[in-house]
């Protein structure tokens, strides 16, 4: 079942389309990254989807409900974690998740959220006084309360340190094991990678690509880098290399040449064997295209 199904969204500010004709789909259960890079429309569509901003045109259904005329219901059922999310200087960081445990009408433990998102120890301080990481965290703390249904993550490494996005790709984890289904989006593409089962690249308001990580890297047939190890390096070799079709980079360093292809098997052997003919190879490494490769490839265009 989808729980969320985004039908050709447009959302207009002015002259700038924000979102342009975007249709997406997300399964229940399923961990979706939704990539961009700044101004894609990201924040534009998950706003929309949960009724804080009015589309142009189109129609989201978020539980099979009306994301606009049944939001409330939506609302409930979800766990939110949005930019800039207003916390109460005056308040703790455990008045804030009680808080949203009685909005919610939900029964969980607030320390026991606190710890999940290791702030279980500057529970009793005052969220004026936290530091942007952990009044990120606190903000987790506070999507997660209820158990929600979905997990609408914007941005949510915003301010993290490197234990702070482990905890967070853990607990993305732990909910989906739950049976949650969690959209997020984030610029912090290792995070995205680690986690998500499916990713959107979203481009001037549209999808640019959609699918699982490693059908991305397959499609793009390759983004592979070739790492060859050699005796000795040439001019005449090196250029050689990048007189073969598929070849889109060449460089040499480090006892090796450094091949960044474009086309499939048949580019690989034959630079492969340009190096053997020019009789100075020692040893081959193939490395597939990392998702930051694949996102870079959709969203600058041709290299
Ligand atoms: N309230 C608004 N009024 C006018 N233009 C807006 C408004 N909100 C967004 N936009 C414009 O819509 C486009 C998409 O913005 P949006 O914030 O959705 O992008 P994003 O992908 O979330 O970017 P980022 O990664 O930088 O947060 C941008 O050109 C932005 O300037």
């Amino acid at each position: 079942m989808s729980v969320i199904e985004i039908d050709e969204l447009t959302k207009r500010f002015g002259e700038v389309a924000a979102v342009d004709g975007l249709s997406l789909s997300v399964e229940e259960g399923e961990v979706f990254g939704f990539l961009g890079p700044n101004g894609a429309g990201k924040s534009t569509t998950i706003n929309a989807m949960l009724d804080f901003t009015k589309p142009t045109s189109g129609e989201i259904r978020v539980f099979g409900r009306d994301a606009n005329r049944e939001s409330v219901a939506v609302r409930e059922r979800s766990g939110l974690l949005l930019e800039g999310y207003g916390a109460y200087p005056r308040l703790t960081g455990r008045e804030h998740v009680e808080h949203a445990i009685e909005t919610k009408d939900a029964d969980d433990d607030p320390d026991q959220l606190l710890d999940r998102v290791g702030l279980r120890e500057a529970a009793d301080r005052r969220a004026g006084g936290y530091s942007k990481g952990m009044r990120q965290r606190m903000a987790l703390a506070v999507a997660l309360v209820g158990d929600p249904d979905l997990l609408v993550l914007d941005e949510p490494s915003t301010g993290l340190d490197p234990n702070g996005a482990r905890t967070l790709r853990e607990v993305v984890v732990e909910e989906a094991d739950r049976g949650a289904t969690v959209f997020f989006s984030s610029h912090i593409l290792e995070q995205v990678d680690a986690v998500a089962d499916r990713i959107g690249i979203l481009l001037d308001g549209s999808l640019a690509a959609v699918g699982e990580v490693g059908e991305l890297q397959r499609e793009l047939g390759a983004g592979a880098t070739l790492s060859v190890w050699v005796s000795a390096v040439s001019d005449a070799l090196l250029a050689d290399l990048r007189g073969i079709e598929g070849v889109r980079d060449v460089r040499a360093r480090h006892g090796r040449v450094e091949i960044a292809c474009d086309g499939g098997g048949e580019t690989k052997l034959r630079a492969l064997n340009a190096v053997a003919d020019a009789g100075v190879f020692e040893d081959f490494e193939v490395r597939d295209a990392s998702l930051s490769d694949v996102f870079s490839k959709y969203t600058e265009g041709p290299a």
